[in-house]
């Protein structure tokens, strides 16, 4: 799905990423894990392609395609949807009006919205005024809109409550497709009934990939994902395999002692 080989990337001048080699197939969920600013949003900035974020070398291959040079709306046209931790407030625009340019019909927006206890910010200008927690809601109501192959969080779970954390983590499985309504599981919000939802829809064989910015872990407590990468002086140093086991290796023993306890594949 996701190809990234020897990635070097600046902003504004200064290399921030160096080397960066990541690999994710179709359905796997990953997490991204390091100290701050050591690059996590600039790299889900820079798959998304946002403009500051120039590459210096290397390459970003998507289904195949090289997207390295692509502008960014064509890469959310090629299936690559993101939620960023401060997204711009745009006046004059209302929020359901935005949901459905991202691809959900009038009665579909209504529905999802209201399944993200969004309802009365349907009128309002997208984020204008909405508190942190909102705009994560708001964020994911448009992906939940766009429904893009690759899912790009950046810290899903910052300041949203302990109850809408939930939430937001069955809306991130909706938009990755592990929610499947046909085994019971029917909290999609897209349609009223069972029968509706399936088929409106469909399934498909494996889910949608992920990559996950978080520092607590809370996110992972509803979105199960299989690789974790720690991104530490602004090289991915290594791969490993339970993020949870990872998280627990950090909050232990730091994330210098853990990079190297990692790399040597002592955390499994
Ligand atoms: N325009 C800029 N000029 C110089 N440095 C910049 C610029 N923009 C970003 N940086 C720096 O790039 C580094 C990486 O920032 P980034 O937001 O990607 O880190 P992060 O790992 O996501 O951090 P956090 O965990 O705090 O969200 C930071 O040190 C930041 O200050």
């Amino acid at each position: 799905m996701l190809h990234i080989e020897h990635l070097t990337v600046a902003v504004d001048g200064k290399t921030i990423l160096q080397d960066i080699n990541l690999h994710i197939a179709p359905g796997e969920v990953h997490v991204l894990l390091g100290p701050n600013g050591t690059g996590k949003s600039t790299l889900i900035s820079t798959i998304m392609g946002f403009e500051r974020y120039k590459v210096l070398e290397g390459k970003i291959i998507f289904k195949g395609q090289d997207i390295t040079t692509a502008p960014c709306y064509e890469r959310a046209k090629l299936g690559i949807g993101v939620m960023i931790q401060r997204p711009p407030t745009i006046r004059g625009l209302s929020l359901r009006k935005m949901v459905e340019i991202c691809g959900a019909t009038p009665k579909e927006t209504e529905s999802m919205a209201k399944w993200m206890g969004m309802s009365d910010f349907l009128d309002r200008s997208v984020n204008e005024g909405f508190s942190g927690g909102e705009l994560k809601r708001s964020e994911l109501l448009q992906l939940m809109a766009q429904k893009p192959e690759l899912l790009l969080l950046d810290e899903p779970e910052s300041g949203v409550d302990i109850e809408n954390i939930a939430l937001v983590g069955r809306a991130a499985n909706y938009i990755l497709q592990h929610t499947d309504c046909r085994k019971g599981d029917c909290q999609k919000p897209c349609c009223g009934n069972n029968t509706e939802c399936e088929d409106n829809n469909p399934l498909k064989e494996s889910g949608h990939s992920g990559l996950i910015i978080t520092h607590l872990g809370h996110i992972l407590k509803y979105v199960p994902s299989s690789h974790a990468h720690i991104l530490y002086n602004g090289t991915l140093t290594c791969q490993s395999g339970d993020p949870l086991h990872v998280l627990q290796c950090i909050a232990q023993s730091g994330y210098e002692r853990c990079v190297r306890e990692t790399c040597r594949g002592g955390v499994r």
